[in-house]
């Protein structure tokens, strides 16, 4: 079993509920001060949303896990909006939410503080309500596949990306880490926007049984991996966290938030 087959097997024992506890859940994920991660998160995508740059068809997010937070800024610019997942178990979740059915996860916490970014005073009710209508498809994803998603988008069709703490987890090496964000770009158009957040320095994480390895990646590698991929670099961010904000669930040491563009074709 190579590097790539054993991530896959230890994904089998994620538990995306457990994760969404881990990490989703108030006070964890804390919205009572404008300084914390989440809300930090949220505002990287807002003010480069805001800029107005971003926009066109269709809007994808890699590797979506069973959240939509990732998407409630850049789904207002686009007509068709796709989410993505490895795994069955992620995409049923968040058919669950889109569908509105019990047992649902609430969301509601991220669209009220992005409608308070947006200050339209608009009641979060009708966002949600405008997201649930723009999610066209949910289709799975391997970020290790040279086409990641398969017939269902071909290279070059897309305008804008969005992922949020997928590549690095996983990926098993920096190099393998590489090759998925060149397999991730290249469903880009030339100049397509990519919104980036992932984990800086992270080893692992937990979602109920499962016990993932992650690449550790610094801000350079980040840098340096984008410029292989041929990815300009619009904004480059970073969060530190607390050790308060270090209980177990994963040994993160930061967060990086990126805005980049696909080169030109020359
Ligand atoms: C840490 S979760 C990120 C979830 C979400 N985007 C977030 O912001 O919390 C990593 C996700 O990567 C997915 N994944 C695992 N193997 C993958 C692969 N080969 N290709 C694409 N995604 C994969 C997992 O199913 C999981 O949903
Ligand atoms: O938004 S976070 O920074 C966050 C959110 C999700 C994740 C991580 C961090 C780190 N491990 C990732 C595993 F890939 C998943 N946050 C961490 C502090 S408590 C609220 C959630």
């Amino acid at each position: 079993m190579n590097g790539v087959q054993a991530v896959a097997k230890s994904y089998q024992l994620f538990n995306p509920r457990a994760y969404l506890q881990n990490n989703y859940v108030p006070p964890r994920a804390d919205f009572s001060s404008e300084e914390s991660v989440m809300c930090w998160k949220l505002r990287c995508l807002h003010e480069a949303c805001a800029k107005g740059e971003i926009k066109g068809h269709n809007v994808v997010d890699i590797g979506s896990g069973p959240t939509i937070y990732q998407m409630l800024s850049a789904f207002e610019h686009f007509k068709e909006v796709i989410m993505t997942d490895y795994l069955e178990v992620n995409r049923e979740e968040l058919w669950k939410w889109l569908k509105n059915e019990p047992g649902k996860f609430d969301w509601s916490p991220y669209f009220e503080y992005v409608c308070k970014l947006e200050g339209k005073g608009e009641p979060w009710q009708n966002k949600e309500k405008r997201f649930r209508e723009q999610v066209t498809r949910v289709i799975p994803l391997d970020i290790h596949q040279s086409c990641p998603l398969g017939k269902e988008l071909a290279s070059g069709s897309v305008d804008c990306l969005v992922s949020s703490f997928c590549l690095e987890a996983c990926s098993p090496d920096l190099e393998t880490f590489q090759k998925a964000l060149e397999n991730v770009v290249g469903v880009l158009k030339p100049q397509g926007h990519f919104l980036w957040i992932g984990a800086l320095e992270e080893s692992y994480y937990l979602a109920g049984e499962a016990r993932l390895n992650v690449v550790p990646v610094t801000e350079e590698m980040v840098r340096a991996a984008l410029g292989k991929a041929k990815c300009i670099i619009r904004e480059f961010r970073t969060y530190s966290m607390t050790p308060a904000m270090k209980v177990g669930v994963d040994d993160v040491s930061g967060i990086f938030f990126v805005w980049a563009q696909k080169a030109a074709n020359k």
